[in-house]
C-alpha cells in the first residue's frame, strides 16, 4: 500500500514536472525570452524580404551554486536601461509558476518512508513558494542572474580591523561584503525616501572610521536634521566643525576650505599632486545629513510663498557654492564627502558634488525619476520594502546590498573613547532612543 502511494506520488510528480517542462514553464531561459518579447523588448529591422523582428538571443546559460546566469545578446537599438526598466515585469514573470506549485526532485527525495506519507505529500502541495530574485547587468552582453535563494534581510555591523579607508557597507546577493573605498571613490551620495536607511549608513561610515582610524580622521559635520544623527559626535576630538542650523554651516565649510588650501599649499611646495602620492595618512570627512536643506532654490520658493526676508536664502546660496567649490578641489587634498538626502531631485544636490560622487548608495525612492537622479538608471523605485536594502553604485556597476545595521550601542562605543570637553557632552544615541520610547525624559541642550 505504502509502496503504491509513494510510487504514484513520485510518478505523478515526475509526469507533472515533465508536463510543465514541455510547456516551457520551468525553463527560465525560454520564459525570459517570452517576457522580453511581451514587454516589447524587440526591434524591427528592414530585411531583404521586408521588416523582421529582432529579439534577444540566448548566448549562454550557466548553473551556479546560487542559481543560474543567462547571458543574452541584445539587438542593436536597445539599451541595458530598456531591460533594467522592466525589472518588475521580469521578476514577476519568472515567479509566475511559483504561485502554482513549488515541488522539486529534492523535495520528493526527502520523503521519509517511515512516517505518514500522505501527510508529507499534502504538506508538499501546500509548500509556500520561494520567490526567485533577479539581477541584471551589462558588459556588452546582458547578464540575467536568477537566484534560488533570497538575499539576507538583516545583518549587523561588527567592528572590523583597520582596512585603509574602506568601509563595509553591506553584503550582496552572494554574501560578499561590499566596500566603499574612500581612497578610490572619494565622495558618496546617500539617497532615499523616508526611513530607508540613510542615517544608519551615515552613522555606519562615521563610527567605522572612529573605530579604525581615530588618529587619522578629521570630521566636519553638518546635520540639518537638528543634530539628531551627528549631534552625538559633536564633542569628539576629531571634529573640526559642527553645524545643525543653516546659519552655522558657512563657518564649517570655511574650515574645510582652509584645510584644502593649507594642504594643497604644503604638498604642492613638496612637489606632490595629492595626499595619496605624498603618503599623508590623514583624511578630512565632510559629512552632510540632509543636504537638501541647503538648497537655495527650495528656500527661495518657500520664502517667496511666505513673503519672508531672503537672508536665509543668501546663507544657503553661499553654502551651496562653497560645497561645489570643496567638491571640485577637495579630492586631491584629502577631503572625503558623505552627503545624504531624502529629496533626490536635481535642484537638491549641488552640481559638482553630484558629478564627483563616484559612490552612490540609493535606498528605495518614490519613482523612476528619483532613481535616475541618483543612479543614472531606474531600479531603486522597485527595491523590496526591507529596511537597509539599497542599490550601491560604484563606477558603472550597480549592486543590490543589504546594508549593515549599526546599533546605537555600537555608535556610542565608537564615540566614547574620542570624547573631549566632557562638561558639554551630549546625550548618547541610546539616551535619545530611550527618551523617544518614553522610558526617560531628556532635556536637549541649546545649540
Ligand atoms: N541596514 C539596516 N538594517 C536593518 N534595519 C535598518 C537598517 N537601516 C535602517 N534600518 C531601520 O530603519 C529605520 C530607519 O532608518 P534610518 O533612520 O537610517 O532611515 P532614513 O532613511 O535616514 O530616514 P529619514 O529620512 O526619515 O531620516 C531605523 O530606525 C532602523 O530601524
Amino acid at each position: 500500500m505504502i509502496f503504491e502511494i509513494v510510487s504514484s506520488a513520485v510518478f505523478g510528480s515526475v509526469a507533472g514536472y515533465g508536463y510543465l517542462k514541455n510547456n516551457g514553464i520551468t525553463n527560465d531561459a525560454a520564459k525570459l525570452q517570452r517576457i522580453f518579447r511581451n514587454c516589447g523588448l524587440t526591434v524591427k529591422e528592414q530585411g531583404k524580404e521586408g521588416k523582421v523582428t529582432k529579439e534577444v538571443h540566448l548566448y549562454r546559460k550557466k548553473k551556479e551554486d546560487w542559481g543560474t546566469e543567462y547571458v543574452f545578446r541584445i539587438p542593436l537599438g536597445l539599451s541595458f536601461n530598456d531591460f533594467q526598466n522592466k525589472i518588475d515585469n521580469i521578476r514577476d514573470g519568472l515567479n509566475n509558476k511559483k504561485k502554482v506549485l513549488d515541488i522539486g526532485l529534492k523535495d520528493i527525495k526527502a520523503i521519509d518512508f517511515k512516517k505518514d506519507i500522505p501527510k508529507q505529500i499534502k504538506g508538499l502541495l501546500k509548500k509556500k513558494p520561494t520567490q526567485k530574485e533577479v539581477d541584471l547587468s551589462y558588459d556588452g552582453m546582458l547578464r540575467v542572474k536568477v537566484y534560488n535563494k533570497a538575499m539576507e534581510s538583516y545583518l549587523e555591523y561588527e567592528e572590523v580591523k583597520r582596512n585603509g579607508w574602506k568601509v563595509p557597507i553591506g553584503v550582496d546577493r552572494l554574501g560578499r561584503i561590499v566596500y566603499q573605498d574612500f581612497d578610490a571613490e572619494y565622495y558618496v551620495l546617500v539617497a532615499g525616501s523616508v526611513g530607508g536607511g540613510k542615517s544608519n549608513a551615515v552613522n555606519l561610515i562615521t563610527s567605522h572610521f572612529l573605530f579604525t582610524q581615530p588618529e587619522n580622521i578629521k570630521l566636519a559635520l553638518i546635520d540639518l536634521k537638528m543634530g539628531m544623527e551627528l549631534g552625538p559626535y559633536e564633542n569628539c576630538k576629531q571634529v573640526i566643525g559642527y553645524a545643525e542650523h543653516p546659519e552655522q554651516v558657512p563657518a564649517v565649510l570655511d574650515k574645510v576650505e582652509s584645510y584644502i588650501m593649507a594642504m594643497s599649499k604644503r604638498l604642492k611646495a613638496q612637489g606632490y599632486r595629492n595626499v595619496i602620492e605624498a603618503g599623508i595618512k590623514e583624511r578630512l570627512f565632510l559629512i552632510i545629513d540632509e543636504i537638501a536643506e541647503l538648497s537655495p532654490d527650495e528656500e527661495a520658493e518657500k520664502k517667496a510663498k511666505k513673503g519672508e526676508d531672503p537672508t536665509a536664502k543668501d546663507i544657503k546660496e553661499f553654502a551651496w557654492n562653497k560645497i561645489n567649490h570643496i567638491a571640485r578641489l577637495g579630492r586631491a587634498w584629502g577631503v572625503r564627502i558623505v552627503s545624504a538626502t531624502q529629496h533626490p531631485i536635481q535642484e537638491c544636490i549641488p552640481k559638482y558634488l553630484k558629478r564627483n560622487s563616484d559612490g552612490r548608495l540609493c535606498f528605495p525612492v518614490e519613482d523612476e525619476v528619483a532613481s535616475r537622479v541618483v543612479l543614472g538608471t531606474a531600479g531603486a523605485e522597485s527595491l523590496p520594502d526591507i529596511s537597509g536594502r539599497g542599490l550601491y553604485k560604484k563606477g558603472a556597476n550597480i549592486t543590490e546590498v543589504q546594508t549593515f545595521r549599526i546599533l546605537n550601542e555600537t555608535i556610542d562605543r565608537a564615540i566614547k573613547p574620542n570624547l573631549v570637553r566632557k562638561e558639554k557632552a551630549r546625550h548618547s544615541v541610546a539616551d535619545i532612543q530611550r527618551a523617544e520610547r518614553g522610558t526617560d525624559t531628556l532635556v536637549f541642550e541649546e545649540a
